[in-house]
């Protein structure tokens, strides 16, 4: 491939200066403009794999420029040089549709990151297919779906913060990790963690790392998510459940692009893409003083809203005829073809439930069928969904008698499976309101949800 072509446009001559020589270290050649006429003049003759614009210039503001770009040039990524500590210019600048940011005095290092990301959406690095070559896909065929992989493919060309809302089971961590796979990010790593599974007294730690001695249990130096998450994506599920304190120190690690580990007298650069999801209402936790405005302003960038399963009901069908595939793998038969057939009324009863629990539901809805239904063919009966729609029909009191002919270790197994689909039903299958809710981990659900066969 040709030399990679960059345009920097600023009207400091030491700027220009210093991102000239460290582009030319990279083997990038830089043009320089002090104006946005320069500039313009300069795109038409010459063809850039990347911008870099100042936000104030002599004749005019970085953010027209940028959309005049958009409009005009739209392959070529563009990151904005912002005033230092300007957390408004940086989130105006994404929003406008820029690819990244840069903050003065620019860090070469985060520099040199911004450009490798920006020239990997070159032709050459960008993933074929819409999975990135992770085999991970989001079907449907619905209108609402087809935005929401038009939207994908878009915000996987920048490195703004995405925040992924829409209720539990919507396929917020799969809408994650495509975006990551059909990024510049997709050889570096994606690194998921549920914010609400850690307990309080360690996030910092989990997230950050720690210096061997810094507390007790401190063994030995130990990284954070952050630094494994290095060139790649960090993926922070539940964002609405980290304490306040983790909040403030996550606020500084991602506009500052570095992170101190607990007990380290440094801080240490880290070029990680955060993309952050919650089934909350994070407006109403903000108001309520339970999240951080200034934190939500930064996460939100983007918002992207995974519609709920029931408001998509003609995806249904080829969902389950995907999930019964899957399983029939997973079971070892090694076809594609699914061994089991839905009847055309199963489907429909399918298509009228609510699912609460969206896809996943739609998932353990069919796995639960496969194991009760006889022979081939998935009736209504087998899919149990009645028992999904009423609470009632879950509440211990309705709860199966004990009779004489049932060992008293099945009844209670029964009672404690009720008990959590409960619990489930009612926190809309978010595992970690469940577990709160029944008093227990969720290291603990997640042990009684494999052995009662749940999940
Ligand atoms: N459109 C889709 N196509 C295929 N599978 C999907 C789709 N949406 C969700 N799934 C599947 O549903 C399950 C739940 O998805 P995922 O974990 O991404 O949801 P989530 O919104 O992050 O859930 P939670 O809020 O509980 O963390 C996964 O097995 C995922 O593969």
């Amino acid at each position: 491939m040709s030399k990679a072509q960059a345009l920097v446009v600023d009207d400091e001559t030491d700027i220009l200066d210093l991102i000239k020589i460290t582009l030319g270290r990279m083997d990038v050649q830089a043009s320089t403009a002090l104006t946005v006429a320069d500039a313009k003049r300069q795109l038409q003759r010459g063809r850039f794999d990347l911008c870099l614009t100042d936000m104030n210039l002599p004749d005019g503001s970085g953010i027209d420029f940028l959309q005049h770009l958009s409009e005009r040039y739209p392959s070529i990524p563009v990151a904005m040089i912002t005033a230092h500590g300007s957390t408004e210019s940086a989130v105006a600048a994404m929003k406008a549709g820029a690819f990244d940011f840069v903050a003065k005095p620019v860090d070469l290092k985060l520099l040199r990151n911004l450009v490798e990301s920006a020239l990997k959406l070159r032709g050459a690095a960008a993933p074929s297919d819409e999975a990135g070559g992770s085999g991970v896909r989001l079907l449907g065929d619905s209108p609402a779906m087809e935005q929401i992989r038009h939207l994908i493919a878009k915000l996987a060309r920048n490195q703004a913060p995405v925040f992924v809302t829409g209720e539990s089971g919507t396929g917020k961590e799969l809408a994650a990790r495509l975006i990551h796979a059909q990024g510049p990010r997709h050889e570096g790593p994606f690194v998921a963690v549920n914010c609400g599974a850690i307990p309080q007294e360690l996030v910092e730690s989990e997230l950050f790392g720690h210096r061997k001695g810094s507390f007790t249990g401190a063994v030995g130096d130990k990284e954070g998510l952050f630094q494994a998450a290095e060139g790649g994506t960090l993926f922070l599920d539940e964002v609405a459940d980290l304490p306040l304190l983790a909040q403030v120190k996550l606020l500084r690690a991602i506009q500052e692009k570095s992170v101190r580990p607990v007990g380290a007298q440094q801080e240490v650069p880290v070029n990680v893409r955060i993309i952050s999801a919650s089934h909350r209402d994070l407006n109403a936790e903000v108001e309520q003083g339970n999240f951080r405005q200034d934190l939500f302003y930064r996460i939100n960038v983007i918002e992207l809203r995974m519609p709920a399963l029931r408001e998509r009901p003609e995806d249904i069908a080829l969902l389950a005829e995907q999930i019964l595939s899957r399983l029939s793998q997973a079971q070892g038969s090694g076809t594609n073809a699914s061994p089991w057939r839905l009847t055309a009324k199963a489907i429909e009863a399918l298509k009228r439930h609510p699912f609460p629990g969206n896809v996943r539901e739609l998932e353990n809805a069919l796995e639960r069928a496969t194991a009760l239904a006889d022979g081939d063919v998935i009736e209504v009966e087998d899919l149990y969904l009645a028992k999904c729609e009423s609470k009632q029909a879950r509440a211990p009191s309705a709860s199966p008698g004990l009779d004489d002919s049932q060992p008293l270790e099945d009844y209670l197994s029964e009672v404690e499976k009720q008990a959590i689909l409960s619990a489930l039903d009612e926190t809309h299958w978010n595992r970690t309101a469940a577990a709160r809710k029944l008093g227990m981990t969720l290291r603990s659900l997640r042990y009684r949800l494999a052995k009662l066969g749940i999940e």
